[in-house]
């Protein structure tokens, strides 16, 4: 299928190469905003750009009528609005904090873990993320899908709190390190012991394959969807 790349980064480069050893032909790379001239005529886009243009850019496809893969963080504020779009223009769109299928079954066993720990007053809950020293966001949009599966099973936390860690708050911790690709822990602690869940990307493929993945998926979709829908998680 036809594929355009909105964003031309890190990750929209490993995109390219993924799609294109998939079989499908890349036919923009954009670095700018998409307009239904530079987009060329796609079967789907896969977005993967900067908090601060996330939104347009995804707004110009979905009125466009093209269908989305956005794997651009640190805009969620104004995802309820994108997807309403994407249903007035009878599209497709999909989000992803994190498109790596471990990521995503460790979304589901963070999720186990919370449902466990619900009734369990000794230990109170922290997460920690790694991530390279070009991150331009904070906490990271996996940590932030990491905090939402928990309070799902625990309301006893009120929010989150980045850098903190009060009683029924929980802390996140971001820490910019190196060319770190995404590591992302979860800690329950007690005064006797600790419990730790982590996922550790060890380079960037795992994220671009489930984005080409998903853009496979969605193609003939209509409607706004998960990472959980591609994957029957
Ligand atoms: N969901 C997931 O699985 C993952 C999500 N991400 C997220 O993806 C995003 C991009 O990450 P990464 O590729 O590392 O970032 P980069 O900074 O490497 O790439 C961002 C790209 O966007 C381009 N850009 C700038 N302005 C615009 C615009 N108006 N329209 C379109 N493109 C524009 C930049 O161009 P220029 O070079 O000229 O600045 C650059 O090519 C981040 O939000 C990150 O958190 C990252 C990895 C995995
Ligand atoms: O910026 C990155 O690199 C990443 N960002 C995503 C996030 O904010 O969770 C996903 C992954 O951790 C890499």
């Amino acid at each position: 299928m036809k594929i355009a790349l909105v964003g031309y980064g890190k990750m929209g480069k490993i995109i390219d190469e993924v799609a294109t050893k998939r079989g499908h032909e890349v036919v923009a790379r954009l670095k700018e905003t998409p307009t239904a001239g530079n987009l060329n005529n796609p079967d789907v886009v896969i977005e993967f750009s900067l908090p601060e243009v996330a939104f347009q850019n995804v707004k110009a496809c979905l009125e466009n009528k093209i269908p989305v893969i956005c794997g651009t963080t640190g805009w969620l504020d104004k995802k309820s609005e994108i997807e309403k779009i994407a249903i007035e223009n009878n599209t497709a769109f999909l989000y992803g904090s994190n498109f790596s299928l471990g990521v995503n079954l460790f979304f589901a066993l963070n999720e186990k873990l919370a449902d466990l720990m619900k009734n369990v007053n000794e230990y109170s809950c922290q997460l920690e993320e790694i991530h390279h020293i070009h991150k331009k966001d904070a906490p990271s949009g996996t940590a932030i899908s990491i905090a939402e599966g928990i309070f799902k099973y625990n309301p006893k936390f009120e929010a989150w709190k980045l850098e903190e860690t009060k009683e029924n708050q929980l802390g996140i911790f971001a820490i910019r390190e190196d060319e770190v690709p995404g590591t992302h822990s979860v800690f329950y602690r007690s005064e006797v012991d600790e419990i730790e869940i982590k996922h550790t990307a060890f380079n960037r493929d795992g994220f671009a394959l489930g984005a080409v993945v998903a853009a496979e998926w969605i193609k003939d979709k209509k409607g706004n969807f998960a990472m959980n829908d591609v994957l029957g998680l």
